[in-house]
């Protein structure tokens, strides 16, 4: 099926087989984000904002390429994007690339922030893997690193995390003062941003210990002259403010990444000062300010506690409501400067492209045979089984939560040998979710990132939590809305580069097809059928 693609996206497009010229406007911005690999171009996936090509294996290569007269049959994949089968003979080879594949000629990392991010820790990033921007950090670097207060709005898993910490980390200097904070949602986000915080700023020199685990504040290298010392301290729900209190003083931190409540009791209690926060940054903040809990804490962190004027905030998250009446209340309320920006990265993709949604509809007392059966045909890398989190009126009750009742179906089809590859202990199921002791949510987490391959969990996984080793992110439960089922899906495809495919599945009753057609609309996704006796069939 060939079809016409509509401006901005291309141009000069011709309704045949094969389009004789395809001129780039906006869909690829860099053209040399196009390549070739072994001679042969097979498809291509032309992205609003980036363009790219696959070869034959499905591997993304790039090379010094013209995309100009191509001959690209294009066929329509979801609401707005396009798969193109490109012909190898017409593609072009430009003049940079006389000796085979070249490297890309956009910026790396390097290069986007030179003279603006100190060399040890670029050379950090680099190590890590993080040779080139994402498309979110080209975009939002620049801006970030003049010092503009932004609302940096973009896919899961597009590296935001790197991307407002590398403005921080620039900034830090190792005298006794908070110079920035971090909020998140949730521990795990907190712990997984200190963490990455950590790495980039290099070795550890020594630990210190402002919670339960020991693990979480660490004194760190800084600035690369080996005579300052920066401490990341995390200050999160679950512990325990003595020790906090007392950490805070013993080993002042310059850069804390905190839950709200925590920050707000150590700001009133004055052991937190908050004049010297030259950086507040506030990551998914849609459901901070959205939460009944949380929201007035963060209102006043932001107007109260701290005066906009004096500081660069940040907002980040993969999913802003109403973004333009939150910039307004932003400026309102004056939890930002008047010159916020809004760095909207791929506005009209809401999700990766890389991410493929299906659903299974059965009865309800059939889910969880239904998804024996598909991850058994799945085989997953890893995957998060995704239930609701349980009403106040069943925990009244005493009813046993779904995240038990599904681990110990898993657990029992594991028994029988009617689950997984034989490899027992891998695929015993983990359980995360609230009432969980904290200890107990930290081992989890790190059993699961060490191999085992079964999470059972509510939306505490949903946020932030980046898990690469995910390949499918299965539904039991429906989530409330498209946000919800955004930051759920994406806890796979986390491999911004690679953009690595990852299976969303949703179990659902014949009644809930409306709920998910309205998710399928608002999220600009296409959502298929799994057929499980076809599959069956084809065995
Ligand atoms: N420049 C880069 N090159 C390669 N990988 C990167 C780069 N930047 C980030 N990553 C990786 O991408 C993954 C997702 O990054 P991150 O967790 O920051 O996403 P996010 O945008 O915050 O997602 P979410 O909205 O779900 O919180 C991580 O595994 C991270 O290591």
């Amino acid at each position: 099926m060939v079809t016409m693609m509509p401006r901005p996206y291309l141009k000069m497009l011709t309704a045949s087989k094969w389009i004789s010229k395809v001129e780039c406007l906006g869909a690829v911005r860099r053209e040399e984000s196009l390549g070739r690999a072994g001679g042969r171009v097979a498809s291509a996936i032309l992205h609003p904002r980036v363009g790219w090509l696959r070869n034959s294996n499905g591997d993304r290569d790039f090379g010094g390429w013209s995309w100009k007269n191509a001959e690209v049959g294009l066929s329509r994949v979801g609401h707005r994007h396009f798969c193109a089968s490109v012909g190898t003979a017409d593609v072009e080879k430009s003049a940079a690339d006389e000796g085979g594949l070249t490297a890309p000629s956009r910026p790396t990392l390097k290069e986007l922030c030179d003279g603006m991010v100190p060399q040890h820790i670029l050379e950090k990033a680099e190590e890590l893997g993080f040779k080139y921007p994402t498309v979110a950090q080209q975009d939002a670097l620049p801006l970030l690193l003049s010092g503009t207060d932004c609302l940096l709005h973009a896919q899961t898993g597009s590296g935001k995390t790197l991307a407002y910490l590398l403005p921080i980390l620039s900034k830090l200097v190792p005298r006794a003062a908070v110079q920035a904070v971090i909020v998140v949602p949730t521990r795990e986000l907190g712990m997984q941003v200190a963490k990455v915080a950590r790495t980039l700023m290099g070795k550890s020199l020594k630990s210190v210990d402002s919670d339960t685990e020991g693990k979480e504040a660490g004194k760190v290298a800084g600035k690369g002259d080996g005579k300052g010392t920066l401490t990341v301290m995390t200050l999160l729900d679950g512990g325990s403010a003595s020790r906090q209190k007392k950490w805070i003083k013993a080993a002042p931190p310059q850069l804390i990444v905190g839950t709200l409540r925590c920050l707000i009791r150590l700001i009133e209690s004055n052991h937190l000062r908050t004049n010297a926060i030259t950086t507040l940054v506030i990551d998914e903040v849609d459901t901070l300010l959205g939460s009944a809990k949380e929201g007035n804490n963060l209102q006043n962190l932001l107007a109260v506690h701290t005066r906009a004027t004096d500081r660069q905030t940040i907002f980040a998250s993969a999913t802003i409501p109403q973004h333009n009446r939150f910039l307004h209340d932003c400026i309102q309320n004056k939890w930002a400067k008047g010159n916020i920006e809004h760095i909207h990265v791929s506005p009209e993709v809401m999700m990766p492209l890389y991410l493929q949604h299906r659903y299974v509809i059965c009865d309800n007392e059939d889910k969880l045979d239904m998804l024996v059966a598909v991850i058994n045909e799945d085989c997953p890398r890893a995957a998060i089984i995704f239930v609701n989190e349980q009403n106040d009126k069943a925990r009244r009750n005493g009813d046993t939560p779904a995240t038990i009742t599904t681990a110990e179906f898993l657990s029992e089809k594991l028994r029988l040998g009617q689950l997984g590859n034989g490899e027992r202990e891998r695929w015993e199921p983990l359980i995360l979710e609230e009432d969980d002791h904290i200890n107990q949510r930290v081992s989890t987490l790190s059993d699961f990132r060490e191999g085992r391959c079964l999470l059972v969990a509510t939306d505490l996984a949903a946020r932030g939590l980046d898990l690469p080793e995910v390949s499918h992110v299965y539904n039991i439960d429906l989530p409330p809305n498209v946000t919800s089922y955004i930051h759920r899906a994406g806890r796979t495809g986390r491999r911004p580069i690679e953009e690595e495919q990852g299976f969303v599945t949703n179990f659902i009753i014949s009644k809930e097809l409306f709920v998910l057609k309205r998710i399928e609309n608002e999220s600009q996704s296409r959502f298929t059928p799994l057929h499980l006796d076809a599959a069956a069939d084809r065995e």
